[in-house]
């Protein structure tokens, strides 16, 4: 692969650990940042993407060439705070961002992305990099956006070598809610938008990085929902009297933020209380049971992904954003494979056998399908009910 130049003067860069730079233009935040570098195949949704607080210190490259059309809205936030670290560091797109032309849309996506503090990248050769990536894994890399054109690249490949990447990385604890709080909205399904729902079941969340509509489907489903921070104790979470908790998604390697994580979840399990686990959520579960996680190559990351549920035998349309997954051949005797990827095999879901634990590698919340994975927050209220 060789280094991609636009014709005009660049004036942002993403540059990657063994060197290889992307020149293009800047949009969004100016400045530079470090992360590693992923690329997420979704036609849609790239304001949710870019909020999920699980791409915390990640660049995000859209395989989709046009990005920005329809500009962003205040209502398609994922991450439970505006926060900076709650979200990617770095978007790379295809073609230039134009205005964006759609009724919902409340600000165009330079001017979010500068508000967000995310550093912008158009004008890449994007299948260059994403045949990169599926051929040498996510690389570290920064993005950097100078409007006077000039980078010390030396100084940024330096950076992106002794950057120590995502894994040993624990990100949820700061990027998870500092706070207890209740979360009260359900998923839009009435002309006026959200509402406001109040349940008598309670469930907690642990807040790993939640995305907003995982607590609106949990809603929907007839629960209340606590959010208590990643590093809650079980004792404060059982003295909350839930019916249930929730594990969330969130960013970084699940056996760094394991080493708190797990006896919590332990202790949750001994308890009996119904548990569902989502992304990070299944891999923390996974290890809490005694399992291992490895690191993938490139990750999965979009909208498309079939997935098949064994305990039906339905196959269902995904989206993903990980890039760590549960070594299948750690599972424990305990533990039953309830959902695999139809693309590569990897697992995808686990249930604890006698008990209502379960949890999913896939973003269920997500609805690329668009309804197909609802039923797990159905089958984790009735858990709960
Ligand atoms: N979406 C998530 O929760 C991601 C989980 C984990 N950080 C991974 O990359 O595998």
């Amino acid at each position: 692969m060789t280094d991609y130049k636009p014709t005009q003067e660049p004036t942002a860069a993403l540059v990657l650990a063994n060197g290889q730079v992307f020149y293009g233009a800047g949009i969004g935040h100016v400045g530079s940042a470090v992360g590693e570098v992923c690329f997420n195949t979704a036609m849609t949704g790239y304001q949710e993407i870019l909020t999920d607080p699980s791409y915390a210190a990640q660049i995000v490259c859209f395989t989709f060439p046009h990005v920005g059309n329809t500009g962003t809205s205040i209502d398609d936030e994922e991450a439970s705070s505006p926060r900076a670290e709650t979200a990617a560091v770095g978007a790379i797109f295809r073609a230039a961002v134009t205005p964006a032309s759609n009724w919902r849309s409340d600000a165009e996506l330079g001017d979010w992305l500068a508000a967000r503090k995310i550093i912008g990248l158009s004008g890449v050769d994007t299948r260059a990099l994403t045949a990169f990536i599926r051929d040498n894994g996510m690389p570290n890399g920064v993005i950097a956006h100078a409007p006077d054109g000039v980078f010390d690249i030396e100084a940024l490949t330096q950076q992106a070598r002794e950057w120590a990447g995502l894994v040993g990385a624990d990100l949820a604890k700061d990027v998870g809610s500092q706070e207890y709080f209740d979360w009260t909205q359900a998923r839009w399904n009435l002309p006026g938008g959200y509402s406001d729902v109040e349940n008598t079941k309670r469930v907690v969340m642990i807040d790993y990085g939640v995305k907003r509509n995982i607590m609106r489907n949990l809603v929907s489903c007839g629960l209340a929902v606590t959010v208590v921070p990643a590093t809650a104790s079980a004792e404060d979470i059982l003295a909350l009297k839930p019916d249930g908790v929730v594990l969330s998604n969130g960013p970084g390697d699940p056996e760094a933020t394991g080493t708190y994580a797990i006896p919590t979840i332990q202790k949750l399990i001994a308890a009996d209380l119904p548990l569902l686990g989502i992304c990070l959520g299944h891999q923390l579960l996974a290890l809490a049971l005694g399992a291992k996680t490895v690191k993938m190559d490139q990750g999965h990351h979009g909208a498309n992904h079939p997935v098949k549920d064994y305990t039906t035998n339905k196959v269902e349309i995904v989206s993903m954003n990980h890039g760590f997954a549960v070594d299948r051949q750690s599972l424990p005797d305990s533990v039953e494979e309830t959902h695999v990827s139809l693309f590569d095999g990897s697992n995808c879901g686990i249930r604890v056998k006698g008990k209502p634990v379960f949890s999913v590698q896939h973003h269920p919340e997500a609805s690329p399908g668009p309804q197909d994975s609802f039923y797990l927050f159905e089958r984790f209220a009735d858990a709960v009910g």
